[in-house]
């Protein structure tokens, strides 16, 4: 029903209309008539024929079992009928871009009243505006994704490239040059770590973990390799069609029996001096959009030592789908290469030294792994925090319980705990160059994902027992919480196992203990 033929009733009109077949209610000053619908409504019509319900205003009772989704979808928006004559409705929706005011929902920076060292006006034009397009652009292709499983849309690829959102998501550098960045917020010059962290962060708050390495994470980590160690020949002919998202890249490292251990990899390369090719034959596991990739950037072993070729789909190679606990929008590939034939060009760096060309781009997607994570970890603090605020138990609120506070106080603290270290690591970042943050900042970058994968796994069990049976629902109100608690561990395995990240910081830290180091 249009907003111009919705009428005005008094609460005493709504409780005239309370039996089957004459059903109206109250959800937060707006008039529904549900008569009709009762008989399809999913929670049966028995709960909405309950004198509390039937007539009555029922805001109470829908907010304890509905998201405020529900009431936006097109089939039930059009059940109101009008409003309440002198009250206001307090339920917005929220506008695509906007700032949650539910306290902690918000990094510091973007919280009203709160300060940071590290952004500038600038980064918060820049959030708002990657938040008002992840909003409006992607979440409803991510909606529709995580739950069917299909492959992301080639309309929001298409934006991610227009935008140069995909550009932007290499980081700060020189194939920004000449670009112009999301409309032109940001000047590629002024470009740098903290927009590619908001980016982040944003693509992590959708809170739609499959959907997220969906969204062309393989190219975030198959591209880097070909801008720093490829051919001019080579770059100029796939960095453009990758950048705009018309080719799809993903990084081939994994295989069944080498995960964290690169130097392991069998796939075997040998090179043909006839034809100048490079012939492959083996198999790698858990590829990040393998699936729907043209290219991918693998590492081989050859009887000169480990080298990574860019091998480009062809007949021989063959993708398989791996149903890992996520949904296959993320596109996980078991890849075969059947004696796949590579040009000789196609060589990323030196023969030999493929384990280095591999290693340098581990701090940038371990770093990343880290944002996205604390971006959906928030994200759940924010659902909690709601939850506990709405929830009646016992004629109480949930937070009226201590038991819920300790949870919600635990989960506040590791937030910002994950967030102001992760800030203080990129403002490092920042001020290094790359070589010295491979130096400086490898083992820092472990250690700092071993203990966000760590933190969010353990908010991901609070938030669980604070949702209850939701928490283990994929639709309704928990559903947040769900993908949350069930795709967690990823970030504990992707991009390298958390232990072995520790391990990593551990070992890099005892290196460069000073020699006259004593107690
Ligand atoms: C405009 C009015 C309403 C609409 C459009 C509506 C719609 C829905 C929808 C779409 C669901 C499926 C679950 C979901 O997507 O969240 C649902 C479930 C449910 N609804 Fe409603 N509903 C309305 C009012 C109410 C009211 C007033 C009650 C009162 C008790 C109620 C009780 C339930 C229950 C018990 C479930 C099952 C919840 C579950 O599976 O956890 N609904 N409703």
């Amino acid at each position: 029903m249009s907003a111009k033929s919705l009428k005005t009733y008094t609460r005493e009109e709504v409780s005239e209309h309370n039996k089957e077949g004459d059903l109206w209610i109250i959800v937060d000053a707006k008039v529904y008539d549900l008569s009709r619908f009762s008989n399809l409504h999913p929670g049966g019509p028995s709960v909405l024929l309950t004198p509390t319900v039937a007539g009555k205003d029922a805001t109470q009772a829908f907010f304890g079992l509905h998201r405020h989704e529900v009431l936006l979808r097109p089939q039930y928006a059009r059940l109101q009928i009008g409003t309440l004559a002198e009250e206001q409705s307090l339920i917005k929706p929220p506008t695509p871009g906007a700032l949650s005011r539910v306290p902690y929902a918000e990094p510091s920076f973007l919280a009203e009243g709160y300060f940071s060292p590290y952004y500038t006006e600038g980064h918060r034009r820049f959030q708002r505006a990657i938040r008002e397009f992840v909003e409006r652009e992607v979440l409803p292709d991510a909606t529709r994704c995580e739950d069917s499983g299909a492959r992301i849309s080639k309309d929001v690829v298409r934006r991610l490239g227009e935008t140069n959102i995909l550009a932007m998501r290499l980081g700060p550098g020189k194939h920004l040059h000449g670009r112009t960045l999301m409309d032109g917020t940001v000047k590629p010059e002024e470009f740098n770590y903290f927009h590619e962290l908001i980016i982040n962060l944003e693509l992590g708050r959708l809170g739609m973990r499959s959907y997220l390495d969906g969204l062309l994470a393989g190219f975030v980590i198959g591209l880097p390799p070909v801008l720093n160690f490829g051919s001019e020949e080579l770059k100029a002919r796939i960095v453009p069609e990758t950048l705009s998202g018309e080719k799809i890249i993903c990084l081939a490292i994994s295989e069944p029996a080498a995960g964290s251990d690169v130097q392991g990899v069998t796939t075997w390369a040998d090179f043909d001096e006839a034809t100048n090719e490079w012939v492959v034959s083996g198999c790698k596991k858990w590829i990040t959009n393998g699936m729907f990739s043209d290219y991918f950037t693998t590492l081989c072993q050859s009887k000169s030592g480990p080298l990574v070729l860019l091998i480009p789909r062809t007949d021989d190679v063959e993708t398989k789908p791996l149903k890992t606990s996520y949904s296959s929008t993320a596109g996980t590939a078991l890849v075969l290469f059947n004696r796949a034939r590579v040009p000789k060009g196609n060589v990323l760096g030196k023969v030999g030294q493929g384990v280095k060309v591999i290693l340098s781009n581990f701090n940038h997607e371990r770093w990343m792994i880290a944002i996205t994570s604390v971006g959906a970890h928030r994200r759940i603090v924010e659902e909690c925090l709601k939850w506990a605020n709405q929830r009646m138990v016992y004629g109480k609120p949930l937070s009226s319980q201590a038991v819920i506070r300790a949870k919600l106080a635990n989960m506040i603290a590791r937030i910002e705990a994950a967030q102001n270290w992760l800030e203080s690591v990129t403002h490092q970042m920042c001020n290094m160059s790359y070589e010295e943050q491979s130096d400086k900042l490898a083992g820092q970058i472990g250690l700092l994902k071993q203990f966000i994968s760590r933190v969010s796994r353990e908010s991901a069990e609070d938030a669980t027992q604070i949702f209850g049976g939701r928490g283990i629902t994929a639709s309704g109100m928990g559903k947040l919480v769900e993908i949350f608690h069930r795709t967690s561990p990823y970030d504990a395995i992707l991009g390298g196992a958390e232990d072995v990240l520790g391990d990593l910081g551990v070992r890099q830290a005892i290196r460069k203990m000073p020699a006259n180091a004593r107690l």
